[in-house]
């Protein structure tokens, strides 16, 4: 025999019904089928009291709703003939006895627990004689006749001894199909109509299960079974096949609503498996809950949460060795109806925190206080502190139990993406470990164990870049070009959630489809500024996410600081924070160490060679840098390569801007702004404190070519070829080349224009390249010498792909 039960859900429409049917009929035994009211009604019906009881005359519109729900039902499932005439004459039976409840609760605005409980049980009586007329040749019972319960701490608890024997004495002859409302009893004293609590349909089911031994008990629902994590907040959640009873009981209990936590004990004390299964979904295989579950696979076995939490802290040295501070506690809530879901204490015992709902938090802490007066009064104890607002967390399995390292990849995994744990508790039986976060953290909270814990196949990277110039539109085609082979091969799902540019912003936690994102942002951008960018991605509190910069704006890099502070890490190709004044670029470094992420700008200093890189290893692997030479302009360097009699330099200039070497304004490259802060950035690197005004400038264009606008500039710069041209035939008869370059030694920076022969390593610098001799205590005889291209979109925009990779750390 089997006993199946149907939620509000898989009751809720057209369709469902119909599907529901089809599930009963194929079933070649005897089944109890339990179901719940039509999906919402329960809502309703309460919302409709409430309403009625506050003097609202619109329970009248939420009547009629309720009454053209049931009857449209009616309508639809059961074709018309007498079965159908004889089911609406029922229907409209209870629908008129509700109404008139509801007059009466608007005529005396009151609203007793006693009617209360009346009314919501109208809910399965109606659904169920309507699935009992559909499903064919099935008998219908009233459960309020054999489900029985008593009042204990103004609660009705199940009599679970007078509930079996009804039972049994109720099926001693068990039809071939049964039809039974869940949720609702009767209390055993009074006979009035009570419930088992909000989801209790699960648990008549169990209870009828247990009574009468059944081979199975079948929950079937709208899910393909008990899901990794809540599948509405976590889309890449997916069901688990096999579940122990203590499993799904810790699951549950702690938030999964998919089964009604009192369900489980029945059953497994009798070691009656359940099936969660998808009404919608038949042939899906759905979860089996049973004794021994599968262990050989993931470490835990889901994740459940309970947004509703309050945190009430007792702390005071008078506590410290006392016997019986906890009975007393523990005492005091039970005796107040206070369900503790969470407890956690220090082994100094002078602090004791305990997690409840929040409506219960108030009169938790009143009936403490009082309980602790004289020893709040002595000063021994503190008065209760309440901290609400608060979410708690369950990972859940019984693999955990003796394998070490669960809670370490916990609590580090939490660390790193900035989620505070404000208390934690995991018992001795290691199949559950629960912690307290901020609410507003629930989200990402679970978003990250989810990932760490059941997708490690595949790791998330989420990318806000910011600045679609040539670099940022060049980097989001690599990545799009790049993004399903590194999903297949390596693992890592690059995603990208934000895009902005000057004057658009767009967000989205899914990821933006690559194919047309410029078009998308432009139609449905948000506008942006830096004020957006910082509110919407902090806001946004994603995890595992890299703040990708590649503009030009000190705006911008402004920003740097409050995202590393929130876990954020940030690739720069924008040399401007890391070439800044010394203490912010420390203040960064020091932020991204001490949150665990990282702050990474290899390409500011020749393009995607790898420079910065290099001189850590260097300096990580003990070595230390003596001199920096290097020619760090691609702009110049171009420039000087360009330079000839036919092309003077005004013409080299305005070709390397429009050839994209030169930053948007060619005057920093000119006024070797770039070029300093590209030393500065290398000196610093190489662990020297070196500020930009630290450098010695020796400029070959007049300063007064720098004041005034871009425009004076190109208009004024013509002027100089002539002298150019001259001092070019000259140093080409000598046989020698200009180079712009860049040297640090024994603490001092100096970039200036040298002339050089052939025999100097920077003499045969082709087009835009970049060349950066490293000396130091290794390689000193002979320098190192790193050479290529210094400039350029692609290559840019590939470095800083590389550096978003290291992030991966793949
Ligand atoms: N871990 C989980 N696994 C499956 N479903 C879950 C989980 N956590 C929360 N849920 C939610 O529980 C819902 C099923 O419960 P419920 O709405 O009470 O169904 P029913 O009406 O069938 O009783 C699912 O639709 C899902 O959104
Ligand atoms: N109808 C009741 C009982 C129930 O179990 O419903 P569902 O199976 O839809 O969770 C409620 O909403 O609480």
């Amino acid at each position: 025999m089997k006993v199946l039960k149907f939620g509000g859900t898989s009751v809720g429409s057209v369709n469902s019904m119909l599907n529901v049917k089809k599930i009963v009929e194929a079933i070649d035994d005897k089944v109890i089928v339990v179901v719940s009211a039509l999906g919402g009604i329960t809502d309703k019906l309460i919302k409709t009291s409430n309403m009625a009881a506050s003097g609202d005359s619109g329970y009248e519109k939420e009547m009629k709703e309720i009454v053209n729900r049931h009857i449209e039902m009616v309508y639809t499932v059961i074709p018309a003939g007498e079965k159908r005439e004889l089911l609406l004459d029922c229907v409209n039976e209870l629908l008129s006895e509700l109404k008139d409840i509801f007059q009466g609760i608007y005529l005396i605005r009151d609203l007793s627990p006693k009617t209360s409980s009346t009314i919501v049980s109208y809910g399965e009586r109606l659904s169920s004689i309507i699935v009992a007329t559909l499903i064919d040749g099935a008998q219908w019972f009233d459960s309020r006749l054999f489900i029985k319960t008593e009042k204990k701490h103004n609660k009705h608890i199940l009599d679970s001894e007078l509930t079996n024997r009804l039972v049994r004495e109720t099926f001693r002859e068990i039809p071939r199909v049964s039809l039974v409302p869940g949720f609702i009893s009767s209390d055993k004293d009074t006979g009035e109509v009570t419930n088992l609590g909000r989801g209790g349909s699960d648990y008549t089911a169990s209870i009828i299960a247990a009574a009468l031994d059944a081979d199975v008990l079948e929950i079937w629902t709208d899910v393909d079974g008990f899901m990794t994590a809540d599948p509405r907040v976590i889309s890449t959640a997916y069901p688990i096949t096999e579940l122990s009873y203590v499993e799904a009981m810790e699951l549950c209990n702690f938030g999964a609503k998919v089964v009604y936590p009192p369900t489980i004990y029945p059953v497994c004390h009798k070691n009656i498996p359940i099936l969660i299964k998808n009404t919608f979904n038949p042939d899906a295989p759905g979860t089996i809950v049973k004794q021994e579950a599968d262990h050989s696979s993931k470490a835990i076995k889901g994740i459940s949460s309970i947004n509703d939490t309050c945190l009430i802290t007792m702390t005071g040295l008078g506590m410290v060795g006392v016997i019986g501070v906890n009975y007393r506690i523990f005492k005091t809530l039970a005796e107040n109806g206070i369900s503790v879901f969470l407890v956690s204490q220090a082994s100094s015992e002078n602090s004791t925190s305990i997690g409840v709902r929040n409506e219960d938090a108030a009169l938790a802490c009143k009936v403490l206080d009082e309980e602790f007066a004289k020893e709040i009064e002595m000063g021994e104890i503190s008065p209760m502190k309440a901290e609400g607002g608060l979410a708690t967390v369950a990972i859940v399995g019984e693999n955990m139990k003796h394998t070490p390292g669960i809670a370490g990849k916990l609590f580090g995994t939490l660390g790193r993406n900035g989620i505070n744990v404000i208390a934690c508790a995991q018992g001795a039986s290691e199949t559950n470990i629960s912690f307290v976060v901020e609410g507003g953290s629930l989200r990402k909270t679970l978003n990250v164990i989810h990932d760490s814990f059941f997708l490690s196949e595949y790791q998330v990277l989420n990318l806000f870049i910011c600045g679609i110039g040539t670099v940022g539109h060049s980097l989001i085609d690599q990545i799009h070009s790049q993004q399903e082979r590194l999903k297949q091969e390596r693992g890592l799902n690059l995603k990208i959630v934000g895009i902005a540019n000057g004057h658009k912003a767009m967000f989205t936690r899914a990821g933006i489809d690559l194919t047309n994102y410029r078009e998308e942002l432009e139609e449905k951008g948000m506008p942006s500024s830096t004020q957006v960018l910082h509110d919407e991605i902090i806001g946004m509190n994603i995890f595992n996410s890299v703040f990708v910069d590649c503009t030009a704006s000190e705006e911008i890099a402004s920003l740097y600081k409050d995202f590393l502070g929130h876990n954020i890490s940030v690739v720069a190709a924008n040399k401007i924070a890391a070439s800044s004044d010394y203490e912010i670029y420390a203040e960064l470094k020091r932020i991204a160490r001490h949150r665990g992420v990282k702050f990474l700008f290899e390409t500011n200093v020749g393009a995607g060679l790898p420079v910065i890189n290099t001189i850590n290893d260097l300096i990580n692997s003990g070595d230390k840098i003596l001199k920096i030479e290097a020619v760090l302009s691609g702009t110049l360097n171009y420039i000087f390569n360009e330079i000839s009699a036919d092309v003077p330099l005004s013409q080299t200039i305005r070709n390397a801007k429009e050839q994209g070497y030169s930053e948007p304004d060619p005057r920093i490259d000119l006024s070797g702004t770039d070029v300093v802060r590209k030393l500065v950035i290398l000196a610093r690197e190489a662990g020297y404190c070196l500020n930009q005004e630290d450098v010695e400038k020796h400029l070959f264009i007049p300063d007064s070519f720098f004041e005034g606008s871009l425009d004076d500039f190109w208009r004024k710069i013509p002027s100089l070829d002539a002298d150019f041209e001259a001092r070019r035939k000259v140093l080409e008869r000598e046989g020698k080349r200009w180079r712009f370059v860049a040297r640090f030694e024994g603490g001092k920076g100096v970039v200036e224009l040298v002339e050089v022969d052939r025999h100097h390593p920077f003499y045969e610098l082709a087009g835009s390249n970049n060349i950066i001799l490293l000396t130091t205590e290794r390689y000193n005889e002979y320098p190192m010498l790193i050479q290529g291209y210094g400039a350029g979109a692609s290559v840019t925009a590939a470095g800083v792909f590389a550096d978003i990779m290291s992030i991966a750390n793949i």
